[in-house]
C-alpha cells in the first residue's frame, strides 16, 4: 500500500472545544490523514464554522454527531449535514428501520441521484459490552446485534456503518463488499487504550477489510501529533 492509500484510510477525530486548536490540528495534520472527523463537541461549542474552516484548507469532513430522534426529525437533520457538504456523516441504528429509510428518501430526493454525502449507521459503540447491552436490557451479544443492526441500515439504503474493527468480517460477509465500514476503537501499538474496549491496530483493521479508521486520542494527545500520525502511516504501509 502506498502513502496515499494509507493516508486516504485515516480520519482524524477534532475532539476539541477550541476553534484555533482544531485549526491547528488542521493545517499539521491536512498531508497526514485523508479527513477530519468534526464531533458532539466541536460542533456543540464552535459549529458549522468548523466545517467551512476544514473545506478551506481543501479537507473533506466526516460530521459525527450520531442523530437518533423520530424519523422526520432525523430526515431533516440530515439534509442540513449533506447541504453542508460534507463526505460523510452519520445516525444511530438502533433509531429503527423508518428512520434510516426516511432519511436515505430525503437525500435521494434533494439531490436526485447525483453526488452527496454519504449517511453511516453506527452500530454498537466501541466502548460498549455485553454487560452494557444487558443495563439497558439487551440480551443479545455485541457481535450478534452488530450484524442486525448492518442488515437492517443496509436494508435501509444506508451506506454502511460505524463498528469496532473486530466486527469487520462479519459486517462484509453480512453486507457485501461494497458496503462502507469505518472503525473507531483503532490503538496502535504506542497508544492508551482509554475509554475504548473492542479495539485493534491501525494495520490489523486495514488488513480485516475496514474502509477508513477514525483515530483521535491517540495522535491529538501525543506530544507529537504530526510524529503520531506518520507513525501510524508507517505501520499500514509495513503490513
Ligand atoms: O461514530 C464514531 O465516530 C464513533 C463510534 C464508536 O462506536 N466509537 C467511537 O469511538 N466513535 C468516535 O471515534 C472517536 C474515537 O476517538 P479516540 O478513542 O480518541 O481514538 C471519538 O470521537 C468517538 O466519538
Amino acid at each position: 500500500m502506498t502513502r496515499d492509500q494509507a493516508r486516504e484510510k485515516v480520519i482524524f477525530a477534532l475532539d476539541s472545544n477550541e476553534f484555533a486548536h482544531v485549526q491547528y490540528w488542521a493545517e499539521t495534520l491536512s498531508d497526514r490523514v485523508g479527513m477530519f472527523k468534526v464531533g458532539k463537541q466541536l460542533f456543540t461549542a464552535c459549529g458549522p464554522a468548523t466545517v467551512r474552516m476544514i473545506q478551506k484548507f481543501g479537507g473533506e469532513v466526516f460530521l459525527d454527531l450520531k442523530f437518533h430522534d423520530i424519523p422526520n426529525t432525523v430526515a431533516m437533520a440530515s439534509l442540513e449535514a449533506a447541504r453542508l457538504g460534507v463526505k460523510l456523516f452519520n445516525l444511530h441504528a438502533l433509531g429503527g428501520y423508518e428512520m434510516m429509510a426516511r432519511t436515505v428518501e430525503a437525500l435521494d430526493k434533494e439531490f436526485k441521484g447525483g453526488e452527496r454525502a454519504k449517511v453511516l449507521a453506527v452500530t454498537i459503540l466501541t466502548s460498549s459490552t455485553e454487560e452494557t447491552l444487558r443495563q439497558v436490557g439487551i440480551e443479545s451479544p455485541v457481535e450478534e446485534m452488530v450484524v442486525r443492526l448492518a442488515t437492517l441500515a443496509r436494508k435501509a439504503g444506508i451506506d454502511g456503518v460505524v463498528a469496532s474493527p473486530r466486527e469487520i468480517p462479519l459486517i462484509r460477509e453480512a453486507c457485501g463488499p461494497d458496503f462502507l465500514i469505518v472503525t473507531p476503537g483503532v490503538r496502535p501499538a504506542f497508544a492508551a487504550l482509554n475509554d475504548q474496549k473492542r479495539v485493534m491496530t491501525p494495520a490489523e483493521a486495514v488488513r480485516a477489510g475496514g474502509d477508513y479508521l477514525v483515530i483521535g486520542r491517540p495522535i491529538g494527545d501525543a506530544p507529537d501529533p504530526a510524529g503520531a500520525a506518520e507513525m501510524i502511516l508507517d505501520e499500514i504501509m509495513a503490513d
